[in-house]
């Protein structure tokens, strides 16, 4: 089972690397740049012992030109190894921050890319933490094990074959007995380390995700009198965070005191050891000098080394949880080109959203230049019908067709470019009035078209008043009412040219006059194409060609208004209630 597990990871992690573009050329410079300066670091402990061996016997004497050309070569090394080293540092971090940012674009680009079934059934905060800190665990861990374990491991074994060439066997013992300590201290300063870093970055994560979800909604707590209750609330999760905090710290003060033990216990035993046969003129000075100038790298190398065991642990995690994103279902189409509008047919269909049945044996035909209109109460499934025409879903039963293909056959983007889509709440994003207007259009528009277009929303005056096209509407058009959004949703429908209309409540926020007004305007624009209208107020769709009437997810009627008004009592009582909330 572990070692399925085991197995999986790899196969998720190399799965991983190649959805991505690794920077090589900088990789292949830092793991040659590491691989100098560990060569250069096994080289300097035997010069220095090469000083230890000479003999000087008179000032100008042949030796103390040796000991000058040996200094000078030190010198050199030493200064190759500080500027390799700097150089080597700074390539690492460029490579590193490419490879997070192409993990970054990979992870955004699937999550922009996946069906809303795949979307709707996370939690979209989840997929922010994955793109931000996930990713960050798994490049560390890919440069670690790419640029610095191979030049590590050089360092490592070399060491010991030169060690073991010096031919003293308690020599080689000293070094393999240092592993053991460094190991277990490594080990256990890893563990601490990533169950407090784990155990602070989802406090940091709750608590960014309530105060991102309360913020935006200020104003139901301040209605509801809930401050003072929300301010209790947060305080518990502000104080799990601050006792986060304070194991984090403890576990950095724990990782000193490792970090202390682990320099003082392997130097112990490597001087002791050195100490012992030096004395007992086992091994000479120089050998004394090589040996323990290789030892105190070496045991800086093997305490890295297991640093890749932390990263690893880290980034074991977040490679599972990025992979498991990146095999989720992408939105994808067939092969044919949509050409053209064309009748739409529902054949049958039945579709069910968390578990729930929401439509159950819908059909219905849509004539290609109709307008056809979907009334029935809340929930009944009115939208979740435009969404499947979108393609946002897929039925569970039966099939869509256009111009009798199933849409599924369909290149994606070439059927989707057949609608105007006007989504419920007509959502937008931060940005300028001109962005908003022409959000998804294919084709630029002068300013002048988009104030003719917002003349005819009737939003022209008050975009005016407020400094015109280039008038900052706040993350999610948070600066514009309900119905002015929606003014300017109809308005960016009709500019992104009025092929087949999809149009989800595009007047719910308007009075009673502006509702009749934008219907009529998107009536005229889009005369002769199709018009699928969502609609609450049933006088605005009263002239349909066709009327469907939903109820539960079930087709109560699907006629005129004269035919409904005659022979379907849901239809009937839908014109009464919606009378009896005009007077
Ligand atoms: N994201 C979702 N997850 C689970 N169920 C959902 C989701 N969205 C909608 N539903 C359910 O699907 C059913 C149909 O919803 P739909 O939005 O299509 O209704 P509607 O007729 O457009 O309603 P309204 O007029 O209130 O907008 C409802 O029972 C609703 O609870």
């Amino acid at each position: 089972m572990t070692e399925t597990r085991n197995q999986s990871i790899w196969k998720n992690f190399i799965h991983l690397i190649r959805q991505i573009r690794l920077p090589v050329l900088f990789l292949a410079s830092a793991f040659l740049l590491n691989l100098g300066k560990a060569a250069i670091e096994l080289t300097i402990p035997e010069k220095i012992a090469g000083l230890a061996d000479l003999e000087f016997t008179a000032v100008n004497s042949p030796v103390v030109k040796t000991a000058v050309s040996i200094c000078l070569t030190l010198f050199a090394l030493a200064l190759a190894e500080f500027v390799g080293g700097l150089v080597s540092t700074y390539i690492t971090y460029i490579a590193k921050a490419r490879i997070h940012r192409n993990f970054q674009a990979a992870a955004s680009r699937k999550v922009f890319s996946l069906t809303a079934a795949e979307a709707e059934a996370r939690d979209p905060k989840e997929f922010i933490s994955r793109i931000t800190t996930d990713t960050g665990f798994v490049s560390d861990f890919l440069i670690d094990l790419l640029v610095i374990e191979i030049p590590r491991l050089y360092f490592i074994t070399s060491t010991l074959v030169k060690v073991s060439r010096m031919g003293n066997g308690s020599l080689l013992l000293g070094f393999i007995l240092i592993i053991p300590v460094i190991v277990l201290g490594a080990l256990w300063s890893g563990r601490v380390t990533y169950k407090s870093q784990t155990r602070l970055q989802n406090s940091i994560a709750r608590l960014t995700a309530r105060l991102a979800e309360k913020v935006e909604h200020v104003e139901i707590i301040k209605a509801y009198n809930k401050t003072e209750d929300e301010i209790a609330d947060g305080d518990g999760f502000i104080d799990e965070m601050k006792a986060a905090q304070k194991k984090t710290t403890m576990a950095a003060a724990f990782n000193q005191l490792i970090a202390n033990i682990l320099y003082a216990v392997p130097t112990l035993i490597i001087m002791t050891a050195g100490a012992i046969l030096l004395l007992g003129g086992d091994i000479t000075t120089a050998q004394f000098i090589a040996y323990f100038g290789l030892g105190a790298t070496y045991q800086k190398y093997i305490a890295d080394h297991l640093t890749l065991w932390v990263l690893g642990k880290k980034a074991q995690g977040a490679t599972l949880r990025i992979s498991e994103i990146l095999t989720l279902n992408e939105d994808s189409g067939g092969e044919q080109k949509a050409g053209r509008p064309d009748d739409l047919r529902f054949e049958h269909v039945s579709f069910s959203r968390g578990g729930t049945k929401t439509l159950s044996d819908v059909s219905f035909t849509v004539k290609n230049g109709s307008k056809f209109a979907i009334v029935g109460g809340s929930g009944a499934g009115k939208s979740t019908l435009l969404n499947l025409i979108e393609q946002f879903y897929r039925p569970e039963q039966g099939r869509i067709t256009l111009g009798g293909v199933d849409i599924r056959e369909f290149e994606i983007s070439s059927y989707r470019n057949l609608f105007s889509y006007l989504p419920q709440n007509a959502p937008g994003f931060d940005g300028t009035v001109r962005d908003f207007l022409c959000y998804g259009s294919g084709t630029p528009h002068s300013d002048e078209e988009l104030n003719k277009f917002l003349k005819e929303v009737d939003m022209l005056e008050a975009v005016e008043l407020n400094g015109g096209l280039d008038y900052e509407v706040g993350p999610g058009a948070s600066k514009l009412s309900g119905g002015q959004r929606q003014r300017l949703a109809v308005a960016r429908m009709l500019l992104a040219g009025t092929k087949m209309v999809l149009a989800d409540e595009a007047t719910s926020a308007l009075d009673y006059e502006g509702s009749g007004r934008i219907a009529a305007l998107i009536d005229r624009y889009a005369a002769g194409k199709t018009r699928i209208i969502v609609a609450h107020d049933l006088s605005t769709v009263q002239d349909a060609d066709t009327i469907l009437v939903l109820n539960k997810g079930r087709v109560m009627g699907c006629g005129s208004h004269e035919e409904l008004k005659n022979c379907c009592p849901e239809y009937r009582s839908l014109l009464s209630a919606g009378e009896g909330a005009k007077q």
